[in-house]
């Protein structure tokens, strides 16, 4: 996240990390609790890590630090891709993974509310929503400790569409970002929330894709459009 702040103990109690044990271990990407055994995250996450066995799920921390091999995780049990995803850019670019058991939920690990289809009419309706994660401060930079947050409002997707001339930006993506640059997710944060605040309870807008660098100005990030792929998340976790 770039232009963010520390986040507190328990502030976001759905963001989870996903970590990718091969020869060593690391963050891999970000994620969201949308049930006891269900974790939304980017389909860009998971490619060429289609084996459940390399994931670590960590769930309920504020710091990269406090992970060590006494911590505990969640194993994956199954990973579920959306079946048009290809690339980031061209959308779709969400994917499910169930856990190997349910977790307690608890004041620091719990689900946020999937957005409904009415009140997502071209997003319009969201106008308190924030972006977390350990990603990148700068876009040389490197993974953060502390899990960061940055307020940052949507906007039109026709507006998002003159910024990004070379690509198709489609209802099924969401974008947000300041004209001036300066605040934006980074490398590391994806797969994690675009979160907004909508009377008294807080929604899974977008799913952290891409974006042409970091902050630069006229260049919004573009997240997963959640609300387009509620029926299909809804379909496969039940
Ligand atoms: C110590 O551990 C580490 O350093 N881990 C570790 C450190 C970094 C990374 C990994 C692991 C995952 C790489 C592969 C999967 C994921 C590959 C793509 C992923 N993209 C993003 O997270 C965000 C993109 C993004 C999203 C929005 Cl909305 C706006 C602008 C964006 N950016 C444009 N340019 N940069 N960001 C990424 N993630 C990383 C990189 Cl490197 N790139």
């Amino acid at each position: 996240v770039v232009g963010g702040t520390n986040s507190t103990l328990g502030e976001w109690p759905w963001q989870v990390s996903l970590h990718v044990k091969l020869s060593v271990q690391k963050h891999h990407c970000g994620g969201s609790i949308i049930g006891d055994r269900w974790i939304l995250t980017a389909a860009h996450c998971t490619e060429d890590l289609l084996i459940p066995d390399v994931w670590r799920v960590y769930t309920g921390i504020l710091k990269q630090s406090e992970i060590n091999e006494d911590t505990p995780f969640f194993k994956v049990q199954e990973i579920i891709v959306h079946p048009e995803y290809e690339v980031s850019e061209e959308g779709y670019d969400i994917a499910l993974m169930k856990l190997d058991r349910p977790m307690n939920f608890s004041d620091l690990q719990q689900p946020l509310c999937l957005p409904t289809n009415e009140d997502t009419k071209e997003n319009t309706g969201y106008t308190n929503c924030w972006v977390t994660g350990w990603g990148y401060t700068t876009e040389r930079g490197q993974i953060q400790d502390v899990l960061q947050k940055v307020n940052i409002p949507l906007i039109a997707n026709a507006e998002c569409q003159l910024r990004y001339r070379d690509f198709r930006i489609h209802n099924k993506m969401v974008c947000a970002g300041y004209s001036e640059g300066g605040k934006d997710a980074c490398k590391g944060d994806s797969g994690g929330p675009l979160q907004c605040k909508h009377k008294k309870a807080w929604y899974l807008v977008g799913i952290t894709s891409w974006g042409e660098g970091c902050a630069r100005p006229e260049h919004p990030g573009v997240y997963t459009n959640v609300a387009e792929f509620v029926e299909w998340i809804l379909e496969k976790t039940s």
